[in-house]
């Protein structure tokens, strides 16, 4: 043999080596995961057999034939209570088993969608029982806004957290010494961890006799494994061990199966019935937009989308990727007109609690946030100007949008240079990337149900998405095309980058790719570069690695375990792209019919007035659900009225609210679009391609 053959063949050799270990290296990756969720499976197995099923308990009969659907002492007590003080007419899936399943003395995991109604599930029972319920909950904005809520319906609900000024604090210890003057008491997780004082008193108050329930809401904060871990969640396990006869429930959102044991054995209720429902939430619209390289555009655009889609103040927020960029999407949101404030972790407390009043008043259209902000108020539509950390992050997130029901919208800016953003903070957290890589899919993507990529997150069954997502509900001008000569040029380019020990981010590879090969960008755009390259490092033929300087950790492009392939022209890469106008374009033409009608519009203003003279939220005096319903039957009665928002609320702000539909049917204004102003009106509009027909509704092309 020839040297040159030799080395000829060596080189050859050295070629398959590198590309089966590209190869091996995707399959060890494969094989992690696996053992992961071996593992998982394995906890949660060997859970089951130290617990028993959580739905099947050795002193209580299997949930087979735990009927909690049944008749109970309580029912007819509950049912005037539910309608007359809270104003709800149904229950909603699971809630009446739930409520009667802690009535009934047991431990209670709930898991339901957001929005789904899981406050009525502790606030019921606890004036149901004698004494006093305690409810941990995360988040100050939460809790003053429950405690808010509740007042307005006469039930005396305290809270006691950093802000609890000296007096309130006694008044609060005295009622718990004596079971009575607070109904419902709200407090943070540091307060059973941190105050031996509050402790104490809850002990005095459980050996009265008077502590009736525990209800642990955002429970998922318990688990690390849940996506929101608050070390102050994992110290509640003290509540079951100190009052294991109190029944206990736990309330979340969102759960996989391992939180769900997870919270069980750090909660000590092992044998807690547990109610899962649904994450579907049918009212809300998803999409994804695709994001400008210009922020001013981004900010624009958001503008217009709440400035054309939400013309009367209806609320809703912005989240941002940090605190700095909440300031200035809010400052900006601001100088055009719209009015927003920020809300952040950097805030002091009373800054906070002025932009929360602010919001609560409805003084305040759009908060920006950087947080995860909790707060009971309806929101018609959940702006992301950056992606999330990962699905799960998103999905309660967005889910902030259209808690009572009504039909929202939930819309994300992506752009691909956002991704190394968020990939070089969250890479060393347990499956950071591969969580963030999951939600990168579901922006990529513009074919698929956005809806049903949430189904497959949490491991539900498909179900009908009815032309709620923009994917769904728009006729599809997507091309997949064949960019594998493309991602060959990409990889080899930055292949010759790395053996001269150059490193290249995201956006320094698309510039540098475009200079060297311009055929390239000729043929494909600079935002379909810069996708490609996130297709690219999604499909493991390319990688992310991440290096610290002093003031920041920046995210490289690497030669990932597939290159090889792609370079042998063995794998192919597509690309979605959009054969004309995008969806962007597409999304301004929307006219949702989800705008209030006249009469709602009516209500709406009214409820903001009736809600500063009582001194509280206009959602507490009516919910949009209720507005809707009035809307749509008109009672010109008080026995009528009751009927629909209850004798609590028929009393206090019943003749206001007769009057105000009285005006409306004798001014004889036709019942539609009334807000939309003039123009609308002259707009004829064709129903969207939806099956079932309810919520979206497109202008002609008169309205470009
Ligand atoms: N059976 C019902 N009928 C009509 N409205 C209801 C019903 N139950 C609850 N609601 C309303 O639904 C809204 C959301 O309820 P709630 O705040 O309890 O949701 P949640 O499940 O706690 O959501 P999140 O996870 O976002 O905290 C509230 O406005 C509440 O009044
Ligand atoms: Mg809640």
């Amino acid at each position: 043999m020839e040297t040159e053959e030799i080395l000829a063949e060596l080189d050859n050799v050295e070629t398959q080596i590198q590309d089966v270990q590209g190869q091996i290296q995707v399959l060890l990756d494969q094989q992690e995961k696996l053992y992961e969720r071996q593992s998982e499976l394995k906890a949660i197995l060997e859970a089951c057999r130290a617990f028993g099923s959580p739905k099947a308990t050795d002193d209580a009969p299997p949930t087979a034939l735990e009927d909690w659907s049944g008749t109970f002492d309580w029912d007819s007590k509950a049912d005037h209570y539910k309608f007359h003080v809270f104003g709800i007419s149904k229950y909603r899936a699971n809630q009446h088993e739930i409520i009667n399943a802690v009535m009934s003395g047991r431990d209670v995991l709930v898991i339901m969608a957001a929005g789904g109604g899981k406050s009525l599930c502790y606030q019921l029972p606890a004036i149901l029982c004698d004494g006093i319920s305690l409810v941990v909950s995360p988040l100050i904005s939460l809790i003053q806004d429950q405690v808010m809520g509740l007042k307005a319906l006469d039930i005396p609900a305290s809270m006691l957290t950093s802000t609890t000024g000296k007096e309130e604090e006694k008044f609060i210890y005295k009622a718990l010494e004596k079971g009575e003057g607070v109904k419902i008491l709200y407090v943070t997780p540091e307060k059973i961890s941190k105050s031996k004082r509050f402790m104490s008193k809850l002990e005095k108050c459980h050996h009265g006799g008077h502590l009736s329930l525990i209800a642990i809401d955002e429970a998922h904060c318990c688990s690390q494994w849940g996506h929101d871990f608050r070390p102050d969640y994992k110290n509640l396990g003290i509540l079951k061990i100190q009052f294991p006869k109190v029944p206990m429930l736990a309330l979340t959102a969102t759960a996989t199966q391992k939180v769900q044991y997870d919270l069980m054995e750090m909660l000590h209720i092992p044998k807690c019935v547990k109610f899962v429902s649904t994450v579907n939430r049918p009212n809300l619209f998803y999409m994804v937009r695709e994001k400008a390289s210009v922020a001013k555009v981004v900010i624009d655009e958001i503008a217009e989308f709440i400035e054309e889609c939400y013309p009367n103040n209806e609320s809703g927020i912005v989240y941002c990727f940090s605190r700095k960029e909440c300031e200035q999407v809010a400052a900006e949101l601001r100088e055009r007109g719209i009015s927003a404030d920020y809300y952040h972790a950097d805030m002091d407390v009373k800054s906070r609690e002025k932009v929360h009043m602010r919001w609560s008043k409805n003084k305040l259209q759009v908060i920006v946030g950087g947080i995860w902000y909790g707060n009971q108020q309806t929101r018609w539509f959940v702006i992301h100007h950056s992606l999330s950390k990962s699905m799960e992050t998103y999905y309660q997130e967005s889910g902030r949008a259209g808690r009572d029901g009504a039909p929202s919208e939930c819309l994300l800016f992506f752009r691909p240079a956002d991704v190394p953003r968020q990939s070089s903070m969250v890479f060393y957290e347990n499956s950071g990337l591969q969580n963030l890589y999951d939600i990168v899919r579901y922006c990529q993507s513009k074919r698929q149900c956005r809806r049903s990529a949430f189904f497959r997150h949490f491991s539900e069954s498909l179900q009908d998405c009815n032309g709620m997502c923009d994917n769904c509900a728009f006729s599809s001008d997507i091309i997949e095309v064949d960019v594998s000569e493309h991602a060959k040029m990409m990889v080899s380019f930055l292949q010759d980058m790395q053996e001269n020990d150059q490193r290249l981010t995201l956006l320094q590879l698309v510039d540098k790719m475009k200079n060297k090969h311009k055929e390239i960008g000729a043929e494909l755009k600079r935002e379909e570069l810069e996708q490609l390259v996130i297709q690219l490092i999604l499909e493991s033929v390319l990688k992310e690695e991440f290096q610290h300087t002093a003031y920041a950790t920046n995210a490289y492009v690497k030669i990932g375990p597939l290159a090889r392939q792609v370079l042998q022209g063995k794998k192919t890469v597509k690309l979605e792209i959009s054969s004309k106008q995008n969806k962007a374009g597409n999304l301004k033409k929307v006219k949702r019919s989800l705008t209030l009608s006249g009469m709602e519009f009516k209500l709406d203003k009214l409820r903001k007035e009736l809600s500063s003279c009582h001194g509280t939220t206009p959602h507490a005096v009516l919910s949009a659900q209720q507005i809707s319903v009035i809307s749509a039957q008109k009672p010109n009665s008080t026995e009528e009225l009751e009927k629909i928002i209850g004798k609590l609320k028929t009393e206090r702000y019943g003749s206001k609210i007769l009057e105000e539909i009285k005006k409306f049917v004798d001014s004889d204004e036709p019942d539609y679009d009334k807000l939309n102003g003039e123009s609308s009106k002259k707009r004829p509009t064709k129903k969207r391609k939806t099956k079932n027909n309810v919520v979206l509704i497109e202008s002609s092309e008169d309205d470009k």
